[in-house]
């Protein structure tokens, strides 16, 4: 990243040990009925320790999107549960639910997702409009700094490279302080330059702010820029490492799909 920045720690992170930010207690997925029901899921029991930067990997159809989206509250779980903080999301009714996902979890994923008439400063401060959340401005400016788009801010979205995209896409999750960000494959659609700027970004985040963050890769790359990489086999944990290294993560890789 150019702007060598780095963010205050106003809230340092929770000890390590201390309370999940979430945590997922048997959640077990099964889509479709009957004969052609598939269960993605398998009694899956995680934490989410706060401040953390997380990546969950697997081979193909393991259940990484499943899992994330009955973390983030897209999808339920057919049994078992998932708590954001004190909260068990899998006993929120819709309206609940929505606003939960509105005010304590950020997003992002593959495809930016930026609105494109609007610059990348509105689309930063898009969710704490339609939230009518007051903008935490010193929070603002210290994304926007790490972000390296303090000279970017007045673009709209087809002016900028892929990475500042997603580097916006990411300070509009991150500015709300959310619970949890959840991103899904943020680097899919990135060279490797840009996307390991954006993965800094996130880093910077759980290291600077505090902020937990859950991504699902398929890079094992990307996924040696987090603190701990838990992955999954048929719908089930089936190894949990720490300070991940990009060739720990392939071999670990190739061992499951093996
Ligand atoms: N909506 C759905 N309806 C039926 N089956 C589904 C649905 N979504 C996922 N599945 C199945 O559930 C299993 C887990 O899928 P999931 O997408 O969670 O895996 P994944 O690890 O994210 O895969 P990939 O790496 O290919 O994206 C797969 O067998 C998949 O085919």
């Amino acid at each position: 990243m150019q702007d060598t920045t780095q963010f205050p720690a106003p809230t340092p992170p929770d000890r390590p040990g201390g309370p999940a930010a979430v945590a997922a207690r048997g959640v077990v997925k099964t889509h479709g009925t009957g004969t052609s029901s598939v269960r993605a899921l398998d009694g899956v029991s995680v934490d989410f320790a706060r401040g953390a930067f997380t990546a969950i990997m697997g081979p193909s159809g393991s259940g990484k999107s499943t899992l994330l989206h009955c973390l983030a509250g897209l999808d339920t779980p057919t049994s078992g549960s998932v708590h954001l903080g004190g909260t068990d999301i899998t006993r929120l009714d819709d309206r609940r639910l929505t606003l939960l996902r509105r005010d304590r979890v950020g997003f992002v994923f593959q495809a930016f997702n930026l609105l494109p008439t609007l610059t990348a400063e509105q689309n930063i401060l898009l969710p704490a409009q339609i939230a009518r959340r007051p903008v935490d401005r010193a929070r603002f400016d210290h994304i926007v700094a790490v972000t390296g788009l303090a000279d970017r801010l007045h673009h709209l979205p087809a002016k900028l490279s892929g990475g500042q995209q997603q580097r916006v896409a990411v300070a509009r999750a991150l500015l709300g302080a959310p619970d949890v960000v959840y991103a899904d494959e943020p680097t899919g659609n990135l060279d490797s330059r840009s996307g390991a700027e954006v993965l800094d970004f996130l880093a910077e985040s759980a290291r600077g702010l505090g902020q937990t963050v859950v991504m699902v890769t398929h890079d094992p790359v990307a996924a040696s820029y987090a603190d701990r990489v838990v992955f999954l086999r048929d719908g089930r944990v089936a190894d949990d490492v720490a300070a991940p290294t990009a060739e720990a993560v392939s071999a670990r890789l190739l061992g499951l799909e093996g």
